[in-house]
Order: structure tokens, then C-alpha cells, then sequence
């Protein structure tokens, strides 16, 4: 195995499925993954977009069932880890256990950054599976350093190898991700990793930001596919981190091919900072709210930035969907009352 300073982990199959309305197939899952795992990226994360379980009408239903797509891209992965993201209160034990046992390696359990406190029993029980765990805190830019040191700790309490600063509306600017991981970095004993978004253009930076700082577990996803504006772009972060002499073990050129040849072609458009991600970031609203938002914006016929902006002012947060249309309603029963 070459050496590796950062370990990757892949969220194309995963938040990408935000981006294609979790609509991967088998066939595409196999295809991606097994290029994933020649190209020797060291961990791929498999499941709907908002985790296990995660296929509803309230977060979009998949096309496939994610048992099925975790077990093929298990099954053509010679060294890759597949993980599986869970959010309590979306996925259960019960789909935990049903991954471990198809093979999946990595937990990555998911809370709202104030919290944390809920991701005790799954943490735990990806331990006693013997899952690698990791802590997942999502909207990061709502909670202050010490707060995120705080929640970082009581995962760490309930045996999470990893903790991620999770900025989910791609919100955060350089010097925050700065602040948060060097906070974390003070203060916690384990890993620490980044997921970032690109609704300002700053995944990249962000991601740098966070390694300059001491964080070794990055997100990467292949052309950038992720909910928003999508995620720092695997096959650029590998090359930007061989170009600093910082080793992620990822062969460059297979990269590159797998994201021209094999990714490319399935998307229905490429992923681009459109001006509903600009205001995800610009307002920090979560990045799957997206097309939630769009939607009720054309059931409403009102501006879905309007929709977004008054999402951010009302600091709803991942879970809150129904707000969505609750708010479009309003601003469309404002719009239609006589001045
Ligand atoms: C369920 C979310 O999509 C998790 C995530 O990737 C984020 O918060 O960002
Ligand atoms: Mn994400």
C-alpha cells in the first residue's frame, strides 16, 4: 500500500446521490466503484444520500434499494472500505447491522453539530459490529469552536475514531474551518476530518484550510458530485495534494479517466455553482434542501432564493424538510396579499 499522510474517503455514491436524485443503478454502482478501488482510493461511501434508510417521500426515493448497491460496490472492491452514513432517526440499528453484514467496514454516524448526543447508541454499536466509526457533525457553521469541541468530545466519549467537521452549506469561509479544526485539533485525541461543499467556491480552499490544520480524513467526490453545488472534486484535491508533496496513496491518472470516462457520461448535467447553491452558502441553508426547495418554488410560483434566504434567517436545520414548503406557502400568500 503506497503511503498515506490523507485518507479519502469517496462520497460520489453517496452525497452524489443528492445530485442525480438517487437514481444510481447497480450496474453504475459496480462500474464506479470498482474504478474507485483500482485507482486505490481507501474508503467509498454507499448508501441515499441522507443515509440508510434515508429512500422516502419526504428525502426522495431511490431507484435501487441501497442493500443492493452497498453489496455490489462490496463486492468488486479488492481493497477499498465500503462505509455506510447513517442519521439516527432516518436509519436505525437494524440497517446498520444489515450493511455490517453485507460488508461494510465504516459507520460514519451523522448529527446536527449541537447534537452529538444522539449518536451514542449507533456509534457504539458500529464498534460491537466492528465497524471503524466515525462522528459526523453536520452544519458546522452554526456552532462556535467551543461548541464543536464540546460535541467532538462526547463522540469521542462513545468511541468514535474520527470526528468530521461537516460544513453542509458550504458555508464557511477559510479562516472558520481554520478555527474549528485547530480547535478540534487542541482538544480531541482522534482523527479529524473535513467534508466540504462548494455552493462558494471554497471547497478546495476550505479543504486545505482544514489539512493545514492537522485534518487527515477528507471527503472527495468525483466531479463534484454532491447535494448544493456538490463536494471538493476527488480527482482535483488528489492532484492539488501531490502537487504539496501530501500523500493520498490515489492513483492520479486513474482518477481522472474514471471521472472523464465513467462518471461524466451518467450525469444528467454537470454539477455547477448555479445561482439556488450560490444562495445556499451565501445564506447557510442545507445543501439537500436544494431541490426540495426548487420544487416548492414551482408549486408556489415564488422565488426558490427567497424560499432559501428565509430558511437561513429561520436557522432550520437537516430533518426540518417540511419547513420548505411551509415557508414557500407563505411567501406565496405574502406575494398574492393586496398592498
Ligand atoms: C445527509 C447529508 O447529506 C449529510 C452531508 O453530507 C452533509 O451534511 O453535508
Ligand atoms: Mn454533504
Amino acid at each position: 500500500m503506497a503511503k498515506q499522510d490523507v485518507l479519502i474517503t469517496e462520497v460520489a455514491l453517496r452525497d452524489g446521490s443528492h445530485a442525480i436524485r438517487h437514481q444510481y443503478t447497480v450496474d453504475q454502482v459496480l462500474q464506479i466503484a470498482k474504478a474507485l478501488d483500482e485507482a486505490n482510493v481507501p474508503y467509498i461511501e454507499v448508501t441515499h444520500g441522507d443515509g440508510l434508510a434515508g429512500s422516502s417521500l419526504q428525502y426522495g426515493l431511490s431507484k435501487t434499494d441501497e442493500m443492493a448497491l452497498i453489496e455490489a460496490a462490496v463486492s468488486v472492491c479488492q481493497n477499498a472500505k465500503i462505509a455506510v452514513l447513517l442519521l439516527p432517526g432516518i436509519g436505525t440499528v437494524e440497517e446498520l447491522k444489515q450493511a455490517a453484514n453485507i460488508g461494510a467496514k465504516m459507520a460514519r454516524i451523522a448529527t446536527h453539530v449541537t447534537e452529538a448526543d444522539v449518536s451514542r447508541q449507533h456509534i457504539s454499536i458500529a464498534k460491537e459490529l466492528g465497524m471503524e466509526t466515525v462522528g459526523f457533525l453536520m452544519m458546522a457553521h452554526m456552532a462556535p469552536a467551543r461548541k464543536l469541541v464540546e460535541q467532538a468530545k462526547l463522540m469521542e466519549s462513545y468511541g468514535a475514531d474520527t470526528v468530521y467537521v461537516v460544513d453542509s452549506a458550504g458555508a464557511l469561509l477559510p479562516h472558520q474551518v481554520k478555527e474549528r479544526i485547530k480547535a478540534l485539533k487542541e482538544n480531541i485525541q482522534v482523527n479529524i476530518g473535513f467534508h466540504g461543499h462548494n455552493n462558494l467556491s471554497l471547497a478546495m480552499a476550505n479543504t486545505l484550510a482544514a489539512i493545514e490544520e492537522g485534518a487527515t480524513r477528507i471527503d472527495g467526490s468525483v466531479r463534484c458530485l454532491g447535494a448544493g453545488a456538490g463536494n471538493t472534486q476527488t480527482e482535483v484535491l488528489v492532484s492539488v495534494l501531490d502537487r504539496l508533496g501530501i500523500e493520498t496513496g490515489i492513483d492520479i491518472y486513474k482518477m481522472m479517466d474514471l471521472a472523464e470516462d465513467i462518471v461524466a457520461p451518467i450525469l444528467p448535467k454537470p454539477q455547477e455553482i448555479t445561482k439556488d447553491s450560490l444562495v445556499l452558502g451565501y445564506a447557510g441553508v442545507y445543501s439537500s434542501f436544494l431541490l426540495h426547495a426548487q420544487k416548492a418554488a414551482k408549486q408556489f410560483e415564488v422565488d426558490s432564493r427567497d424560499i432559501l434566504i428565509e430558511l437561513g434567517k429561520r436557522k432550520v436545520v437537516g430533518g426540518q424538510e417540511d419547513m420548505i414548503v411551509d415557508v414557500a406557502a407563505e411567501i406565496a400568500k405574502k406575494q398574492s396579499a393586496p398592498v
